[in-house]
């Protein structure tokens, strides 16, 4: 039998206490929205005692999202509680989220309670909110480093207040996986009313166990489990959900278990949410990094395009990924780099792949990623017979100032190899750094796009600038990448001309579209 486990999204909530991240209202509801699309139960939408901002953003969440039950957190204070109602009673079924530290160290240094203080605040904070909700979760703060007697004694007395959900969160990430199994069995044999409430997991990352800890309390009986999307949250953030998730769905053999997750949503919510978090995804991110469906060795590739099971296990598709991605690189083998060429339109008989495989190890060996223009350049090379001949940047330099006309000066070599020299102005920078290459290549150059972009996060980001030019009747699209915008504008323009030759000698029949 497959239990169903309950989805309990804090990204919103736990998610945003991560340093740096500031979320307003409209990124907020828009996350949520999607967030309901993506399947979630319940959405911890904020903190409404917290501040106006919060509370106005928890209340207009409840207002909209009516695929999920919208819920917000409170302290075990009555005035914190009344904030939440008021936050929360135009829901369709009001849920509130009280909490209070149970272990030792919290309520010794931080409550300065003694256990019998906390169990009483609790039971009148659930009681008090019971009166008002249809719906209350009691949250044990630090549950995992807590006493498990102690734990039991508390948790029978709140489920009596009327608690539904007993949550038992692993707040600071030290909890084994064996621990918390143990943790979740004592209670549900040990606490007498344990039948009238399910037992929900919420892990922290600190020692990068939360998925496997809260996949252990799955095992373990918590029928529900909390975390955020991308694992973003305090520290080293919460157990990341579309783990979870998919963890359940690719062994669901092991776990008997699922979540109510439409699983091809899980990338756009990811993508959402590190859009307006400004938390980047690294690329080797399970379920959701740009290299998690990516292949780089020869032996990989040449197993995946055979069959893709050999390496993949999870479909791209499976999470709202287009398709699995080859990377080129020196680890790559014949059978990919045969797959690339063909895929950027080339009917290459078998000795010129040979050929150009050799080629293209030569190059890889110098350059971590060989991108389609290195394999359409190494192409052209073999087709025509002939070193391809292109403009290149030399230096560049550029004059600035407020009451200044921006006026550039460059070297380049062209194809036959001169270098040379010139300079001119513009109305800013980058359109005299245009006009100076237009100079000297001799030829008019239509500018029909311009678009740039950080490649990375950070003051020293790397700057991608990709341009689309009209150049000898011909289009064109070039990318420019450099740590100065200039620069990367620059090489971006000289790229696209090359494109443009390239093509004349050697047309492709598919030219691949550079996505920015
Ligand atoms: C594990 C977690 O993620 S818990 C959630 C953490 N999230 C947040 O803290 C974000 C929102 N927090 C806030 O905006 C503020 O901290 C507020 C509004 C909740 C409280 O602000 P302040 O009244 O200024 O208190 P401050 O934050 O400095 O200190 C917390 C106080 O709450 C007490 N406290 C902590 N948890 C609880 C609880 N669950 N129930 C009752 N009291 C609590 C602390 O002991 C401390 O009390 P003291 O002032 O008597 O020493
Ligand atoms: C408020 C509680 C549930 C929490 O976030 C934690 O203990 O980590
Ligand atoms: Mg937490």
């Amino acid at each position: 039998m497959v239990r169903k486990i309950n989805v309990f999204d804090t990204t919103l909530r736990d998610g945003e206490q991560t340093p740096g991240v500031n979320l307003n209202f409209e990124e907020k509801l828009q996350i949520a929205v999607q967030l309901e699309r993506l399947g979630v139960d319940i959405i911890e939408a904020g903190f409404p005692a917290a501040s106006e901002g919060d509370f106005q953003a928890v209340k207009t969440i409840a207002e909209t999202v009516k695929g999920s039950s919208v819920t917000g957190l409170s302290r075990s204070v009555r005035k914190e509680i009344d904030a939440a109602w008021d936050a929360l009673k135009v829901g369709t079924e009001p849920r509130i989220h009280v909490f209070i530290a149970t272990s030792p160290i919290h309520m010794e240094h931080k409550l300065r309670m003694t256990p019998d203080q906390v169990i009483e605040n609790a039971v009148d904070s659930v009681k008090y909110a019971s009166e008002r909700f249809p719906h209350v979760q009691w949250s044990a703060e630090d549950a995992c480093r807590s006493d498990l007697d102690f734990l039991v004694r508390i948790i029978e007395k709140v489920i009596d207040a009327g608690a539904e959900v007993i949550n038992l969160p692993d707040t600071v990430g030290y909890i084994t996986q064996e621990e918390i199994r143990h943790i979740f069995t004592y209670v549900r044999e040990n606490v007498p009313n344990i039948d009238k409430a399910i037992l929900s997991t919420h892990c922290h990352d600190d020692l990068g166990m939360a998925t496997a800890n809260s996949l252990a309390a799955i095992e373990a009986g918590a029928g529900q489990v909390e975390g955020t999307i991308n694992g973003i949250g305090e520290r080293a953030g919460n157990a990341a959900l579309e783990e979870i998730a998919v963890a359940l769905k690719i062994r669901n053999d092991h776990y008997q278990a699922e979540t109510g997750f439409t699983l091809n949503e899980i990338k756009r919510t990811s993508s959402l949410v590190s859009k307006l978090t400004g938390m980047i995804v690294p690329n080797n991110k399970a379920v959701i990094g740009d290299n998690a469906f990516a292949h780089e060795s020869g032996i990989h590739q040449d197993g995946v395009l055979k069959e893709t099971t050999t390496y993949e296990i999870i479909t791209p598709e499976l999470v709202g990924v287009s398709s699995n991605r080859m990377v080129l690189g020196k680890l790559s083998g014949r059978h990919a780099f045969k797959e690339k060429v063909q895929s950027l339109g080339y009917n290459a008989t078998e000795e010129e792949i040979n050929r150009v495989f050799k080629e293209f190890k030569r190059l890889a060996d110098k350059k971590k990623e060989i991108t389609d223009d290195d394999i359409f350049a190494l192409m052209t090379e073999e087709k025509a017979g002939e070193t391809i001949k292109h403009y290149d940047l030399q230096t560049l330099q550029v004059s600035y100032g407020t009451t200044n006309i921006p006026t550039a000066t460059i070297t380049m070599t062209n194809p036959d190899g001169e270098t040379l020299q010139e300079a001119a102005t513009g109305s800013g920078s980058v359109e005299a750094i245009y006009n100076t290459i237009e100079r000297i290549i001799g030829k008019e150059i239509v500018l029909k796009d311009y678009r740039i972009q950080s490649t990375t996060g950070g003051r020293d980001a790397l700057a991608e600038v990709y341009v689309q030019i009209e150049f000898d009747n011909d289009e064109a699209s070039g990318r420019g990448t450099a740590n100065d915008v200039l620069e990367a504008s620059a090489r971006a323009y000289i790229n696209a001309v090359n494109r443009v030759l390239n093509q004349k000698k050697w047309p492709r029949k598919n030219i691949e579209k550079i996505h920015v």
